[in-house]
């Protein structure tokens, strides 16, 4: 424990001697003093530049989130964005013989026992992790006969890797602690959650079972496609630290030069790649997030029907159905040039509050719409539309939840991807007819019946408890509580009579005794006046007494 905090305080001291030799403090605004942060003074490199270069010196942990906040233009400074999506991890291999120690470590067993053949030189290294080709020992097959070990890739989570990010983390959240009380700017950074998100992803991101399930999963809603084909995943040689799976052989996706020499058709390549993006997020509702070159590679059996590879399932995507319907409506409404559409769906489905002016917050929508439509079809872009939305939407108190904020970063790299392959790539013609089923679909009766009979469950757990509330509701039009309710408040309410009829009696009362004792004592009225009075102002009385005690 002690050791620990040894630790991060140690590594706290050469970040701020990092941010100090790259003269940062202007970064900081007024929430640190410039001797501890450095000024700006002592360098001629634009800002930006000098915090890439100082995140790539803080190591991969750090440069991994320079990444992520790269894909953040609604908060970073113009530039910034362009100066972080440079960072490049070219973390150095670990050795071989370290990768065999970890892997026997993972399996309490020499390597030997599992691999037949097992390639020390690395395919791969990259922050988190190291690549290696390895051959599995021959299966018998049904006839008993020995066949060839299947050909399989092991990728190993590097050595100290998670106690590397759990510190650096920890060290963020600390950093990001102050610079949320003393930053200038601290409400609209929001720079605890940033932490919080990016912690959420490499946490993730380290377990390689994790993402061993997500690949099976991607697995089993594509088997059959001839569209994209996912690496077998062998969890029986798979841990937190180890993950085995079939070894893909394809081309990586920037190798334009071997996808030219082999008659690719870019058009078919750059629409099916729409097109598996938009049947992951809406008909299956899990689609991969990182989605960079290197992760993707083409099989190109048959160059006119180019079938993609995935790889790299550390971070995937799901939405809720809300936000699924969101997504899908806010796109046909933009399309269509709707945005009072996209204004009512806002308020509509309580996204923002009831109070706001769909009038201005069509305005708003309009404004960051326009200058994207007005483009040629090739140049639409479904990223730029979601930033922009999201950044009004906020404005407007709408909180953006992180997975949608993960899908419009996805999407963002997605037609970036599609229109490198092919400029004219038309966005909206592939996806288009995806939306459009899928919104049928929704509101097909048949699958609205499917929905139900998948929550009939839940429905049928609920139902002891749920039933003699309806036969009550049902018998009385009200529930218990509400009846308990009613009675309570018509109590109130004769209590209330009551108390008003015993306070007039005893006005009357107390008037009547008075006036008879002042006729008592100035006599221009005979006695027997007085003496009448006297006695019905004492009947007042116990009429009103009577009245308080029957309640
Ligand atoms: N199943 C596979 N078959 C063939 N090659 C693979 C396979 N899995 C990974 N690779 C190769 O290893 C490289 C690194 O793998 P992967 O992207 O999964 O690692 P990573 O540590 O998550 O890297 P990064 O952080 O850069 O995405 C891939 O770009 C690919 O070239």
């Amino acid at each position: 424990m002690a050791f620990k905090s040894v630790d991060r305080t140690r590594r706290l001291f050469e970040i701020l001697a990092t941010v100090r030799r790259y003269g940062l403090g202007e970064l900081a605004g007024d929430a640190a003093p410039r001797w501890l942060v450095g000024a700006k003074k002592d360098h001629d490199a634009p800002v930006a530049e000098r915090l890439r270069l100082a995140l790539e010196e803080l190591g991969p942990v750090f440069i991994k989130f320079g990444q992520m906040l790269s894909t953040r233009r609604d908060l970073l400074p113009p530039g910034m964005a362009e100066e972080l999506s440079r960072l490049q991890d070219d973390v150095p291999p670990f050795k071989g013989a370290k990768a065999r120690e970890l892997i026997e470590a993972a399996y309490g067993h020499s390597l030997d026992k599992f691999f037949a053949e097992f390639d020390e030189e690395p395919m791969a290294a990259a922050s988190i992790a190291q690549v290696h080709a390895a051959r599995l020992h021959p299966q018998g097959d049904e006839k008993g006969e020995q066949t060839q070990g299947a050909t399989v890739v092991v990728k190993v989570l590097r050595p100290d890797v998670h106690e590397r990010v759990v510190r650096d983390v920890a060290v963020m959240y600390w950093l990001a602690g102050l610079a949320a009380r003393f930053h200038p700017e601290a409400e609209r950074l929001r720079p605890v959650e940033i932490v919080a998100e990016y912690d959420r992803i490499i946490s993730d991101e380290l377990d390689l079972l994790r993402e061993g399930a997500n690949a099976s999963q991607l697995g089993r809603n594509w088997a059959g496609s001839d569209l994209i084909v996912h690496p077998t995943i062998y969890f029986d040689y798979s841990t937190e630290n180890v993950l085995v799976m079939e070894h893909m052989h394809g081309t990586p996706i920037d190798d334009v030069e071997t996808l030219v020499a082999a008659g690719a058709d870019f058009k078919a390549l750059a629409e099916r790649g729409v097109e598996i993006f938009f049947k992951q997020v809406f008909r299956d509702n899990f689609f991969h997030a990182d989605m960079h070159p290197g992760n993707i590679q083409v099989q190109l059996d048959n160059p006119q029907r180019p079938r993609y590879i995935g790889l790299d399932f550390g971070i995937v995507g799901s939405l809720t159905p809300q936000d699924q319907r969101y997504l899908a409506e806010n796109f046909l409404a933009f399309f269509n040039q709707n945005y009072r559409r996209i204004a009512e769906l806002h308020v509509e489905s309580g996204w923002m509050p009831a109070d706001t002016s769909i009038e201005d917050f069509e305005g708003a929508i309009r404004t960051v719409s326009e200058p994207i439509m007005n483009k040629p079809l090739a140049e639409i872009s479904f990223g730029l539309f979601l930033l922009r939305l999201f950044k009004i939407a906020r404005r407007y108190n709408y909180q953006v939840q992180p997975q949608l904020v993960l899908l419009q970063k996805t999407v963002l790299n997605v037609e970036g991807l599609g229109r490198d392959l092919y400029p004219q790539l038309d966005l909206w013609a592939t996806a288009k007819p995806i939306l459009e089923g899928w919104m049928r679909n929704r509101a097909d009766p048949r699958r609205a019946a499917e929905r139900m009979r998948n929550q009939l469950p839940e429905i049928m757990d609920a139902l002891p408890t749920l039933a003699p509330k309806l036969m009550a509701y049902a018998r009385d039009g009200e529930t218990p509580g509400s009846r308990r309710l009613t009675q309570s408040l018509t109590d109130i309410k004769h209590e209330l009579t009551s108390a008003r009829r015993a306070m007039r009696w005893t006005l009357v009362g107390t008037g009547l005794v008075v006036a008879s004792a002042l006729v008592f004592v100035y006599p221009p009225m005979p006695h027997w006046v007085s003496i009448v009075g006297g006695v019905a102002g004492l009947a007042a009385w116990i009429r009103a007494w009577r009245g308080s005690a029957r309640q």
